[in-house]
């Protein structure tokens, strides 16, 4: 496979401890991974070169959060939200039954075309989730749709409960049936803990049961207010736990605690969602502050949050969560690679390090552009990150390259 070299690099952002921020930088990819970095004076020779012409260079997004297999559309739902109601979990029902209205076809092109979009605003890996089905035949067929175009899938079944079931009887079908179907397909399982989806046993029951099945653990908690869903997902050492709007002390010292000698919990941060739900952002600063780990993803659904720009939400991080520009393009790239435990290069034949299942082949890592990583990086039409968020809503990406390949 031939060799690319980008070089005249004005910034580039690594993300490695001992490459850190780099000026007149230069690079080598070659099969996929990157093969060299360092400066450009120093670059090696390589079949293709690619002038950057003093741009930034960083690596691509890690969308560690979306829900995007479905079908059918909420824009009266927002359009109320805006007027003054507040959201209720059970939108989510809406999305549901159009979701199993459409065919396979459908839901696929409709996958497609936000991973299309995805890749054109600067996002080379991407995580999503079922959770629009919950029928075992839906839930399935969603996880086998995400599995063919997204880096990795969870389980959501425990969503909502669906209309005509009882709660406790229809977490004993996730649990059973529905787990044993989907287990294969999935790297994660993932509960909506609050009031009016599933409470603190029932999130338990799903939690237990996935981890009994080998699968990662993802947790929707403390979205809509306080609530078990931070405690739970520390206790039962779970790879994230996504929202975190409303954290008391505790918690945030709890989720920081979760990295005092080995891996923990991230808290990943959704600034989309909090803005078109007109919730408190979440207090990623302090969180941050304590020490714990902190991924930025879109949570691109149409419900809650339906962008599928992660340069939004780091500008809104910067703009009004108070991180730095370094800190949120961090979160936004390495955080989302820890929250899918794939910030290490995964071995054939093993687990990534959170769980989940074994990769068939050797995975290169994500997040990070050093040696070894996978070849995913966006060049901006810029001279520096700030950029990202001293020009909010502006569309700086200049070009993409996903495992070596030019994307955009
Ligand atoms: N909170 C639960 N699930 C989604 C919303 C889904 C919907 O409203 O369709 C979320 O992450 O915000
Ligand atoms: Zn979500």
């Amino acid at each position: 496979m031939a060799a690319t070299l980008i070089t005249g690099i004005g910034e580039l952002t690594t993300n490695d401890d001992g490459l850190g921020r780099m000026r007149d930088a230069a690079l080598v990819m070659e099969a996929g991974v990157i093969a060299w970095v360092g400066e450009a004076s120093a670059a090696p020779a390589a079949d293709e070169r690619v002038d950057a012409a003093g741009r930034a260079v960083l690596p691509g997004w890690v969308d560690s959060h979306t829900h995007l297999v479905f079908a059918g559309d909420r824009t009266a739902e927002f359009e109320a939200r805006m007027a003054g109601e507040a959201y209720a979990a059970g939108g989510i029902g809406v999305t549901v039954a159009a979701t199993r209205a459409a065919t396979d076809e459908a839901l696929a092109e409709g996958l497609d075309r936000l991973a299309d979009e995805l890749l054109r605003s600067g996002t080379t890996a991407f995580e999503t989730k079922t959770g629009y089905g919950l029928t075992v035949a839906d839930e399935l067929r969603s996880a086998r749709i995400a599995a063919a175009r997204a880096d990795a899938v969870t389980f959501l079944g425990a969503h909502l409960v669906p209309e005509g079931w009882d709660a406790d009887a229809y977490v004993e079908l996730v649990v059973g049936e529905m787990l044993a179907a989907l287990a294969p397909h999935v790297d994660a399982i993932d509960v909506f803990c609050e009031r009016g989806a599933f409470d603190e046993a029932q999130s338990r029951r799903v939690l237990e049961a996935g981890r009994a099945a080998g699968l990662a653990l993802r947790v929707h908690g403390n979205q809509l207010g306080p609530g078990p869903g931070v405690r739970l997902a520390v206790e039962l050492g779970a790879a994230s736990v996504d929202h975190v709007a409303f954290l008391d002390d505790d918690e945030v010292r709890m989720l920081a605690g979760t990295w005092q000698g080995g891996r923990g919990t991230v808290a990943t941060v959704l600034p989309a969602c909090d803005l078109s739900t007109r919730m408190p952002l979440a207090p990623a600063r302090r969180l941050l502050d304590a020490g714990a780990v902190v991924a930025i993803a879109t949570n691109c659904n149409p419900g809650t949050s339906y962008t599928t720009s992660m340069a939004f939400c780091v500008a809104t991080a910067v703009l009004q969560m108070g991180l730095t520009v370094e800190e949120a393009v961090r979160a936004a790239t390495l955080g989302g690679a820890i929250a899918l435990g794939r910030d290490e290069p995964v071995p054939a034949g093993s687990r990534p390090p959170i769980g989940g299942q074994p990769a068939a082949s050797a995975l290169p890592d994500l997040g990070r552009i050093r040696p070894g990583a996978r070849a995913d990086l966006q060049v901006l039409d810029a001279p520096s990150i700030t950029h990202l968020a001293y020009r909010p809503g502006v569309p700086l990406v200049h070009a993409v390259w996903r495992r070596g390949a030019r994307a955009v």
